[in-house]
């Protein structure tokens, strides 16, 4: 298993270990106690998966504290541009965005904990994305910002993906109080 950092802190994508034979390949998606090692010692209570076609962004999204999510995240099947947003007030790194291509074949695992929104594009038709959560879905505590917010300045590199209604009309980062606070509730 191989850490790659962001320049981010609390942030990094895990390159686990793969192996391959003659059937195909074998890797441990998730191990409590090597993770826990890495530093995501939190405990994981729901898991998700989305199926999307290319060209669609989700995100950017978050849930507010008391529930807040960390979120390990990881393409089984396909392809997505993976971003995640520091919107951890006092952070040094406020308002700074990393993107990662987390592929089929790759493996790579994104660990973005609470404080971050997410998002991604996919990349190639019938994406499967995974991803283990630490805490259950609370639709009252969602949070967005904008997909394109010109502030955040991602580069997507397409300009009119699949959204859903709710995302078309996030606010923009300019209008936006973030309930985290860098060292207190994140
Ligand atoms: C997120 C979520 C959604 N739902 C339902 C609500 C809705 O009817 C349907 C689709 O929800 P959404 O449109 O919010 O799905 P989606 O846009 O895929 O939302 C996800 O986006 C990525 C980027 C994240 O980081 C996730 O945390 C989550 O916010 O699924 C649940 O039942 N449980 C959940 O945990």
């Amino acid at each position: 298993m191989k850490i790659i950092e962001t320049g981010i802190e609390g942030l990094f994508v895990i390159e686990p270990k793969v192996f391959a034979d003659a059937r195909g390949h074998f890797f441990e998606s998730y191990n409590k106690e090597k993770f826990y090692q890495i530093g995501i010692t939190f405990e994981f209570v729901q898991d998700n998966q989305s199926l999307s076609n290319a060209g669609v962004v989700r995100g950017l999204h978050f849930q507010r504290p008391p529930h807040a999510q960390g979120k390990l995240v990881r393409v089984v099947k396909g392809a997505v541009l993976d971003v995640a947003v520091d919107i951890r007030k006092g952070s040094p790194t406020y308002g700074k965005f990393f993107a990662h291509e987390l592929t089929e074949e790759n493996f790579n695992i994104m660990w973005i904990p609470p404080g971050f929104a997410h998002g991604f594009k996919t990349l190639r038709d019938h994406t499967l994305f995974q991803y283990k959560c630490t805490d259950t879905y609370h639709p009252e505590s969602e949070g967005a910002i904008r997909w394109n917010d010109p502030q955040i300045g991602i580069d997507w590199g397409l300009e009119n993906p699949i959204l859903s209604a709710k995302d078309q009309i996030a606010p923009l980062f300019k209008d936006f109080e973030s309930p985290f606070v860098y060292g207190e509730n994140c």
